[in-house]
């Protein structure tokens, strides 16, 4: 049995997000920190993404607040489906209670770096690149109007090596005639190594036509946000990639068999968690058997790291909740 407790958490982002979805300014979450009857702990985090699809973060405390505890491993491995944050912050805190030794940090080369949305890349740029810290990229659209990103897009492919990759994230954005013109430049231009979500989960079917009509990948994200969507996609025949954000996926357990059951194309994505998070997921990530796409977990900082002990200040000043 498990005694644990859970602290509510607000950071807020070093540089916010512009995506289609709109601006995103501050992440908050559940930290959570679970205790063995031998005094071992374990640490985990519920950090939602309801725009995704996951439970949200009020619909997360009230499951906190209504959990037994001291848990039994039972407990952990029967939340529900519909809190899938919360099964991988109970599941990862379990795992890292058992681990010996915390797996190591990887090469920056194997990440993807998220550049900032439109015209915004441009100023920091030079400094990006001149730190030369992986060879992949990955830049919003979808945000501005067509013709400003294709503009936009000129400019920046014009000052990017030609060795790199570059991932664009629509986030649902697009129309299917803005996807196929995307499609056809990123096919001619060669540097694109996939567009991420161009059309809304609503349509599936189109974005199954589009990997069918053009050679340069789509990966699909918000369509596979959870285990039930990512089996449901590949069994209907989805062979392109998967875009993995194992935080609000749900069961770790469930997504590692996930992949030994289908030969699927994974890219792992951050939620913008915190370290605890980050770590758990990545520990996951490092499990994959395929190595070649870059981990979408940011070679840059999400938060200001000014403030090391934020974790401990949340545990000592927050009520126990
Ligand atoms: O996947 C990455 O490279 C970084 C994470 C990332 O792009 C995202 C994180 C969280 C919310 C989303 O707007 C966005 C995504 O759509 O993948
Ligand atoms: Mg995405």
């Amino acid at each position: 049995m498990y005694f644990w407790q859970f602290r509510v958490y607000q950071r807020p982002l070093l540089r916010p997000l512009q995506t289609h979805h709109g601006l995103w300014q501050i992440r908050e979450g559940i930290i959570i920190r679970l205790e063995a009857e031998d005094g071992r702990i374990g640490w985990g985090e519920i950090a939602p993404l309801p725009e995704f699809g996951s439970e949200t973060l009020s619909a997360a405390i009230l499951f906190c607040q209504n959990l037994e505890n001291p848990l039994s491993i039972t407990s952990i491995f029967s939340i529900p489906e519909q809190f899938p944050a919360c099964q991988f912050a109970f599941e990862s805190a379990l795992e890292d209670l058992n681990i010996e030794n915390q797996s190591r940090e990887l090469e920056p080369k194997n990440y993807s770096y998220l550049l900032p949305t439109g015209a915004a890349v441009f100023p920091c740029l030079d400094d990006i690149l001149a730190a030369n810290q992986t060879n992949t990229y990955k830049w919003k659209i979808a945000v501005n109007s067509l013709p400003q990103e294709l503009k936009l897009f000129e400019k920046l492919i014009d000052r990017l090596p030609r060795k790199i990759k570059l991932r664009l994230d629509a986030n649902g954005g697009l129309s299917i005639a803005e996807s196929k013109i995307w499609l056809k430049i990123a096919d001619e231009c060669k540097i694109i190594e996939f567009i991420e979500q161009p059309l809304p989960p609503s349509q599936w079917l189109e974005m199954l036509q589009l990997s069918q009509d053009f050679t340069t990948g789509i990966a699909l994200d918000e369509s596979v946000a959870n285990l039930r969507q990512i089996e449901e996609c590949y069994q209907r025949g989805w062979r392109g990639i998967f875009v993995i954000k194992p935080a609000i996926t749900g069961s770790i357990q469930g997504l590692r068999n996930l992949w030994k059951k289908y030969p699927l194309d994974l890219v792992f994505s951050s939620v913008l968690e915190t370290n605890i998070g980050r770590k758990s997921a990545l520990r996951l990530a490092q499990e994959y058997p395929r190595k070649e796409r870059a981990l979408g977990f940011g070679v840059q900082q999400w938060f200001n790291n000014s403030d090391p002990d934020w974790l401990e200040k949340l545990w000592t000043t927050s009520a126990n909740n």
